[in-house]
């Protein structure tokens, strides 16, 4: 296990503080006119994605010193031990190979002596199989009709992953397959899914790691009961439901036939696993092959974020870039914009992604922290967020970091759409880092003709700090292999800042109490009898909503 630094005691730790009260003055604009290299020096390409972190409020010594700290966080040590297949999750005593299931290298990755990949393969192998079975029609439904909709039944990692994917990946869905998601326990997510679909035509899969999961299961349950009032026999049920899950025997249990049941492993953590089996929907939607370049284009982040120099890694960077603002300037939040319509989950993705990784207060060493970790991840797509949310960005009190992600060719080259889009993606980043000063303010409403007693009135509205932080992500087109790479990068990213932060990134402890405590209250809800045994608000809520059913 790499040793466990915390950050606060590096060399790096105060010096960034000093340089931090300096850059808080700093001028984007300034840096940008006094040093015309400024993009060639804060851009990087990794094949078809150019990612520019030149619009930040940092120097060359804001940079080097961010990777100075990640030299004494041990952050190489943590990738060799990542990759390494250490048991880098050590509170649930697991090892974190997502990048594992991604790995078409052909050397092996042994965990407690065994190569992982074999396993691996062969349920891609089997995942391949089951496609080509789907889409060439070789497998039908129970009254003979093909397979036109597959319903992914799971919540969290067993849902995200999916829906953003297969939203991402729209322009790639033609295999004659419909795919849909329920994740909510509240009943209106399944019944109105039902109403889309038809019991003849449809596969469920249920995807859950642990198929505990009570949303999970109690929607699994409910399109179990849906499907037998038309299908009658339960020996139909091997023809439409499949699992995708590490627990075959509560697979078993559930009526699914162990055949159908896709594995992975308990080394893969639920947000990092829509490369494994939970990925089946993401196959079948837009097919086996384009699944395999979408787990290529990640690959090819593991092998570059691996091999490549600090100054010069993507993900490296995308994390000191965040920690920066988090930790020396106390922004608390970054907000995550793709100017791509099928990308409107991305954000979303990545709110799990990062949340659940890194919203944690206790250290690698069980004491709490004494600095910021995780922050508040969220985001829409451009332009609709302009339209909602980016009035704080611009002038609100508070800075937001904001990643920008647009596409240089869009799938649907309709008229003039894309470069109006792409207008906008560049006019904004160029607005939120260069403001509007009283000067250009005031030219600006002389020349509408306004008078002097409006100008002083309109003037302080009207003005733009600018300085506010972006980096762009500028894609040519999202592929399979672009957008694994995309997700792979901000993966990495997450893993570099929980190694700095000296905290377990991979487990979710922080979710369970709200399960627990859920479970407690279920069979209290099964009757009339009035509660006394919660606090008086609990207590009072719960009995107000039993007299309100009444
Ligand atoms: O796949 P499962 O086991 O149903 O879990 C679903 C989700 O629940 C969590 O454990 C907690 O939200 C996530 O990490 C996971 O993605």
């Amino acid at each position: 296990m790499f040793p466990s630094i915390n950050p606060t005691t590096t060399k790096a730790w105060p010096k960034l503080q000093q340089q931090a009260a300096t850059m808080k003055q700093a001028s984007l604009r300034t840096l940008f006119a006094e040093d015309p290299q400024r993009f060639a020096k804060f851009s990087l390409q990794f094949e078809d994605i150019l990612f520019d972190y030149s619009k930040n409020l940092i120097t060359q010594e804001t940079l080097d010193t961010l990777l100075a700290l990640a030299v004494e966080s041990n952050v190489k040590a943590a990738i060799d031990a990542m990759f390494g297949a250490e048991k880098i999750n050590a509170t649930e005593n697991r090892a974190v190979l997502h990048t594992a299931l991604r790995n078409f290298s052909g050397k092996p990755v042994l965990l407690d002596g065994k190569d992982v990949l074999q396993d691996v393969h062969a349920v891609l192998g089997k995942m391949k199989k089951f496609c080509e079975n789907i889409h060439s029609h070789k497998w039908l439904g129970y009254t003979g009709k093909p397979i036109k909709y597959v319903v992914n039944i799971g919540i969290g990692g067993s849902d995200l992953g999916p829906v953003m994917v297969t939203e991402a990946l729209k322009a790639y869905a033609n295999k004659g397959i419909t795919p849909f998601f329920v994740s909510n326990v509240d009943g209106t997510h399944i019944v109105e899914t039902l109403k889309k679909v038809t019991p003849e035509e449809t596969l469920f899969l249920v995807a859950s790691k642990t198929f505990t999961t009570q949303e999970t299961m109690t929607n699994a349950n409910t399109a179990r009961e849906w499907f037998l009032q038309s299908a009658k026999d339960p020996a139909h049920i091997a023809k439409h439901f499949a699992a995708l899950s590490t627990n075959e025997k509560d697979v078993t249990a559930f009526g699914i036939d162990p055949a159908n049941m896709f594995e992975f492993w308990d080394w893969v953590g639920g947000r990092y696993s829509l490369w494994s089996a939970i990925g089946l929907s993401i196959a079948l939607t837009v097919g086996y092959d384009n699944f395999e370049a979408l787990l290529k284009g990640a690959e090819a982040v593991d092998n570059y974020f691996k091999t490549t120099p600090f100054e010069k890694n993507i993900p490296v960077i995308m994390a000191l870039v965040g920690l920066w603002y988090g930790n020396f300037f106390g922004t608390g939040t970054e907000a995550i914009l793709p100017y791509d319509q099928y990308m409107h989950r991305f954000a979303a993705y990545f709110q799990q992604g990062n949340m659940e990784s890194n919203g944690k207060y206790v250290d690698r060493n069980g004491h709490s922290v004494t600095y910021e970790t995780g922050p508040i991840v969220w985001g829409e797509p451009g332009t609709n967020g302009q339209h909602a949310f980016y009035q704080l960005i611009h002038q609100g009190t508070r800075i937001v970091p904001a990643d920008f992600i647009a596409p240089a060719i869009s799938h649907n080259p309709v008229g003039d759409h894309h470069i109006k889009l792409m207008s906008n993606f560049f006019a904004q980043t160029e607005a939120l880092m260069n403001g509007k000063t009283e000067d250009e303010v005031r030219a600006e409403l002389v020349k509408s003709g306004k008078s002097e007693a409006e100008i002083k009135e309109l003037l302080p509205y009207k003005v733009f700090t600018g300085n506010r932080p972006t980096n762009s992500f500028l894609v040519k087109e999202i592929t399979p292999r672009s957008l694994g790479s995309l997700i792979a990068l901000y993966e990495h990213k997450i893993f570099v800042q929980g190694v700095i932060w000296n905290i377990y990134t991979f487990d979710q402890w922080g979710v369970e109490l709200g399960k627990q405590l859920a479970g407690r209250i279920l069979p209290e809800l099964q009757n009339n009898t009035p509660v006394t045994n919660h606090d008086s608000s609990t207590n009072g809520l719960i009995n107000a909503f039993k007299q309100l059913r009444k």
